[in-house]
């Protein structure tokens, strides 16, 4: 049998090399507290348009970090009563996506491996934390949590990750037409997206 993680598996890629290094926080980002809001209407994740969304709110914590909350919905049910995982990897995904706004990069996740503590009952709000752990080229390594019970209760949920620089034009060239159009046709969402990418 081969090696169980030969160089530049995927099992590999989330442990950063040794020549990466620590993340920056933007000059300009969001002080800590402030809500992040959504970076597109219609995200399955934060967006407020988006009726069968997750209507995650996340907030800019200190250095790179961010704090999010999740209420599991009757919507999110695996088995009976109970979360599914896919839906708290989203909820895990998202709040890790949201730490591009403290490094004004734009991110894509890469890849992203969660392990399930507890399980999750519905009208559960669930606490994530999430924060970026090294930076190596275009790869940006980060970990994230979800807690019950309050932000300081058990951890039910946790993720490791590594998102990868893109820059807008990822979205414009891979977008259906009809999105990127109405995206591009709207001046709030068009700021929104330039204001990941002043990145000096
Ligand atoms: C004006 C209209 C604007 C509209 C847009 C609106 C808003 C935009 C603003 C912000 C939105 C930003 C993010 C959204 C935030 C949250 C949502 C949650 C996050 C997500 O849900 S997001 C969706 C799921 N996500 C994807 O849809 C990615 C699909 N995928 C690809 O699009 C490509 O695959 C890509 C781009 C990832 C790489 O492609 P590429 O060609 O650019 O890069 P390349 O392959 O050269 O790799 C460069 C270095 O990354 C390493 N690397 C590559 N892939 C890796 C992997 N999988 N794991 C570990 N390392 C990996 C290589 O090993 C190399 O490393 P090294 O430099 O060391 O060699």
């Amino acid at each position: 049998m081969s090696a169980v993680n030969p160089p530049g598996s995927p099992k590999t890629s989330l442990v950063p090399p040794p020549d990466a290094v620590a993340p920056v926080r933007h000059a300009e980002a969001p002080a800590p507290g402030t809500a992040l809001g959504a970076h597109y209407d219609m995200c399955f994740g934060c967006g407020a348009g988006q009726p069968h969304g997750l209507h995650l709110e996340a907030r800019a914590g200190e250095g790179v970090s961010v704090t999010a909350e999740f209420t599991v919905k009757p919507a999110h049910q695996g088995a009976p009563g109970l979360a599914h995982g896919g839906v708290l990897t989203s909820a895990l995904d998202e709040t890790l996506g949201s730490l591009n706004w403290l490094m004004h990069v734009i991110a894509v996740t890469g890849r992203l491996e969660t392990d399930f503590l507890l399980p999750v009952p519905v009208d559960t709000v669930l606490h994530l934390d999430a924060q970026v752990t090294a930076v190596h080229g275009r790869k940006i390594y980060c970990s994230a949590t979800g807690r019950t019970g309050g932000p300081d209760g058990p951890v039910a949920v946790r993720a490791d990750a590594v998102f990868i620089e893109v820059k807008v034009e990822h979205f414009i060239d891979n977008g259906r037409s009809e999105e990127i159009q109405a995206a591009m046709d709207d001046p709030d969402q068009v700021r929104r997206a330039r204001a990941f990418e002043v990145n000096p």
